[in-house]
């Protein structure tokens, strides 16, 4: 795939094919500011059905905070985001989530550390769903397997290696209700997945993400779940092995 350039100048310079049907988020001229610090400066970029974006860019150049905003997790200042074609209000709502999911999975995994395995993958199923406790933990089991964890349900996020609790956000990230009527498709946003990883570790996570990255069906049958993805990263690696276009967030001097 082409790879892309864009920073606060370059926005819009990039010739865009003519049919949009296939994009499910958009940001249009993006701008966030924190306190005087101008941080993204008009920012636009599509991600459409199908594909596998790799942010990159010094520290500190807004990479974590696009997808913030991209998640409604951060409101931009100016600038629009549009998920299908509809532009979002302000933050989150579930009004503005139907018809595509949207994970974020954080460079520190997130996990909460009161809580086991089971519970931290299972979370929004415990929370949101009618399925009983047998049916979730054979779900949490099934996907924990899918990333290849087996037998640490019990476990605290403590008594974990950092590979291991990144493969468990992961596994949090991608599992879903199996009693919906509809599945929506999903845009998994990965803040800098293999940070802190050794190299070993690192390859494992990369090829995690490529494969949950279903496009159609899975290998079951079942249909494909993980529409696109977004990967912020500084590892050469990670671009290598997970992405197929490369989206820049420059400096303003660079
Ligand atoms: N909530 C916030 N309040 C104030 N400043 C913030 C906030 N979030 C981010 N920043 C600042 O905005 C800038 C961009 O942060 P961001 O985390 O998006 O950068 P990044 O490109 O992801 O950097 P890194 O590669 O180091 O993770 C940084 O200078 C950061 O200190």
């Amino acid at each position: 795939m082409r790879p892309e350039l864009y920073n606060s100048e370059q926005f819009g310079a990039v010739l865009e094919p003519e049919d949009d049907s296939d994009i499910l988020i958009e940001c249009r001229n993006v701008y966030k500011s924190f306190g005087e610090k101008d941080i993204l400066r008009g920012v636009s970029f599509k991600i459409r059905h199908g594909e596998a974006v790799g942010i990159i860019g010094p520290s500190g150049t807004g990479k974590s905070t696009i997808l913030k905003i991209i998640a409604g997790l951060l409101a931009p200042d100016k600038g629009e985001v549009f998920i299908r074609g509809r532009r979002r209000d302000g933050l989150i709502s579930d009004q503005d989530m139907s018809g595509l999911r949207i994970g974020l999975v954080f460079q520190s995994a997130a996990l909460f550390d009161s809580l086991t395995v089971r519970e931290n993958v299972g979370f929004l199923l415990y929370e949101n769903s009618t399925m009983g406790e047998e049916q979730i933990l054979e779900i949490v089991k099934e996907t924990l397997a899918s990333v290849g964890l087996k037998g640490v349900e019990d476990r605290t996020p403590s008594e974990l290696s950092g590979g291991m609790k990144k493969r468990v956000a992961l596994a949090r990230s991608i599992i879903f209700d199996i009693t919906k009527k509809s599945i929506e498709p999903e845009v998994l946003l990965y803040d800098e997945p293999t940070a802190g990883l050794d190299p070993i570790a690192s390859t494992v996570v990369e090829d995690l993400i490529r494969s949950v990255h279903m496009i159609g069906e899975d290998a079951l049958g079942k249909p494909g779940k993980i529409a696109s993805y977004v990967v912020v990263t500084h590892q050469h690696s990670t671009i290598r092995r997970a992405v197929d276009r490369k989206d820049r967030l420059a400096r303003d001097d660079s």
